[in-house]
C-alpha cells in the first residue's frame, strides 16, 4: 500500500490568537482518525506536530512536541524574557533540531527506502501511511511567521513534503467591520508572500456567522465598496467623521489591487465546533497539493539550485582568499610578504598586519637577509611553487567540501596546519 500512497500533505496551522486555531486542529485530526477507523488498512492516523511552546495542554495526542524538547518557561527565566521572546528563543532552540525532526518525519510519513524483507506471508498488509502532517503554531503568529527559525521549519518541511499554510479567521469578528476584514486579509497576504506556500483562508465558527458576507467581499469588490459606504454613514449619522478622509478611500483602493491575491487562494468556510465544511476544507487541501506539486515544488527546487550556486560561489571565493592568506603565511616557502616581486607573481613585500610581523620583519632587515628562494632562484621555483598552490588550492577545497562550506574556515585552517606537518 505504501509504495502507491501519495507523499502526505504537510497542513500549517496559522492564524490571529483567538481564532479558533486549536479547536481546528482538534476538529481534522478527530476527522483524520475517524477515516482511518473506517480503513485501516489504507491510511494510517495523522501525524500531528505541536509548535507551540507556550500553549498549557492540547487537546489532541502530538507525536512530536515543542515541549518535550524545550521548557519555554525555563528558557523565559533563563534568558530572562517575556513571553514573545519565550517563544521565539524556544523555537530557536527547536530549529537546531531540525534534522532530527525531520528524520523522523519522514520515518514516519514517507515509504521506506528500504526494501520490504522478504516474507512468505501475505496476508499481513504493509504498513500504511499517514495522508497527512499537522502542524499547530503559536498563537503569536508574527513570531513564527517572521522568525529565521519559523522559515527554517517551513522550508524544510516543504522540501520533503507538499506543504499547505491554513490561515484560520475568526469570522464573526473579522466580518464584524470592514477595516477589521481588511486588516486579516492583508494579513494573510503578508504569510502569502513570506512563506510563499499555497494558502487555504479558513473561515472558522461559521456556527455564529456564516463566510457568505466574507466571500462576497473577496469576489465582488462592489459589496466591499457598498458595506464600506454603509459603515461610513452610519458612522456620520452617529455624529462622527464616517472615515470619509484617508480610510474610506485607502480601502476602496486595497478592494481593488486584492482581487489578484484573492483569485490565488481557497477559501473554506468551517464550524470547528460542529464539524461542519470540514469535509471542502479537505478538498481545498487536495486541490493546494496539486498547486504544490504543480507550481512551488520546482519554483522551490530552482531556489534550491541557486542556493548551491551561491555556496559553491562562495567556497570557491572562501579557497581564493585562503591562498592570498597563504601568501601572508608562508614565509617558508618565500609565498609570504616577504618575497620580492617577480617571484612567480605572489605578493609582494607589504607592511606588517601584526606585532609579530613587526618584530620578524625587524630581525630580517637587522640581518640583513635576503628572500633565500630569490637568492637561489633557478627557474624551478616556479614550476614547483606553481604545483604547491594548485595541491593546496585542492586540498582546501577537499576540506570545504568535507566541512560544508566556508562557514568552517576554522576547520579548514587547521586541517590545512595538520596536512602541511
Ligand atoms: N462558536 C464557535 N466557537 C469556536 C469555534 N472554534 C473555536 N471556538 C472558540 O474560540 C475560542 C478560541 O479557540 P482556540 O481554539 O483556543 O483558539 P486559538 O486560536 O488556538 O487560540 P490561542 O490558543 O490563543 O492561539 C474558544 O473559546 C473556542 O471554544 C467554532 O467553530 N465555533
Amino acid at each position: 500500500m505504501s509504495s502507491t500512497q501519495p507523499t502526505p500533505v504537510a497542513i500549517v496551522c496559522v492564524g490571529m490568537a483567538g481564532s479558533g486555531k486549536t479547536t481546528f486542529m482538534q476538529r481534522i485530526n478527530a476527522h483524520l482518525h475517524t477515516l482511518h477507523q473506517q480503513s485501516p488498512s489504507t491510511t494510517a492516523p495523522p501525524y500531528v506536530v505541536n509548535l507551540d511552546p507556550a500553549v498549557r495542554s492540547v487537546p489532541f495526542e502530538s507525536n512530536i512536541d515543542i515541549r518535550d524538547s524545550v521548557n519555554y518557561k525555563e528558557v523565559m527565566k533563563q534568558y530572562n524574557l517575556g513571553p514573545n521572546g519565550g517563544i521565539l528563543t524556544s523555537l530557536n532552540l527547536f530549529s537546531t533540531k531540525i534534522d532530527q525532526v525531520m528524520g523522523l518525519l519522514e520515518k514516519r510519513c514517507l515509504p521506506s527506502k528500504q526494501p520490504p524483507p522478504q516474507t512468505t506471508d501475505t496476508t499481513t498488509p504493509p504498513k500504511s501511511l499517514p495522508s497527512h502532517i499537522l502542524l499547530d503554531t503559536p498563537g503569536q503568529i508574527e513570531v513564527f511567521v517572521w522568525s529565521a527559525s519559523g522559515q527554517i521549519l517551513l522550508s524544510s518541511l516543504a522540501s520533503s513534503f507538499p506543504t499547505v499554510l491554513a490561515y484560520i479567521i475568526d469570522t464573526p469578528r473579522t466580518t464584524a467591520s470592514t477595516s477589521t476584514f481588511m486588516s486579516n486579509m492583508l494579513y494573510a497576504i503578508s504569510i502569502l508572500y513570506k512563506t510563499r506556500l499555497p494558502m487555504i483562508l479558513v473561515f472558522n465558527k461559521t456556527d455564529v456567522k456564516d463566510e457568505g458576507e466574507a466571500v462576497e467581499w473577496m469576489r465582488d469588490f462592489e459589496a466591499f465598496q457598498a458595506a464600506l459606504r454603509a459603515e461610513e454613514e452610519e458612522v456620520e449619522m452617529r455624529g462622527g467623521s464616517g472615515g470619509a478622509g484617508y480610510m474610506g478611500s485607502l480601502l476602496n483602493s486595497m478592494s481593488l489591487v486584492l482581487e489578484e491575491f484573492y483569485n490565488a487562494l481557497s477559501v473554506v468556510g468551517v464550524s470547528s465546533m460542529t464539524g461542519d465544511g470540514v469535509e471542502r476544507f479537505f478538498e481545498a487541501v487536495e486541490g493546494k497539493r496539486q498547486e504544490f506539486e504543480r507550481e512551488y515544488q520546482p519554483e522551490l527546487e530552482r531556489r534550491r539550485r541557486d542556493m548551491d550556486g551561491m555556496k559553491a560561489e562562495m567556497r570557491e571565493k572562501e579557497v581564493r582568499r585562503m591562498m592570498g592568506d597563504m601568501g601572508v603565511s608562508s614565509k617558508a616557502k618565500g609565498t609570504g610578504k616577504y618575497a620580492k616581486s617577480g617571484n612567480g607573481g605572489r605578493i609582494a613585500k607589504e607592511g606588517p598586519e601584526t606585532v609579530s610581523d613587526v618584530e620578524e620583519m625587524e630581525a630580517d632587515e637587522d640581518d640583513g637577509l635576503e628572500d633565500p628562494d630569490h637568492e637561489m632562484g633557478t627557474g624551478m621555483e616556479e614550476e614547483d611553487d606553481v604545483e604547491f598552490e594548485e595541491s593546496l588550492k585542492k586540498r582546501y577545497e577537499d576540506a570545504l567540501k568535507a566541512s560544508g562550506g566556508p562557514a568552517a574556515t576554522v576547520k579548514s585552517a587547521e586541517y590545512i596546519r595538520r596536512t602541511q606537518g
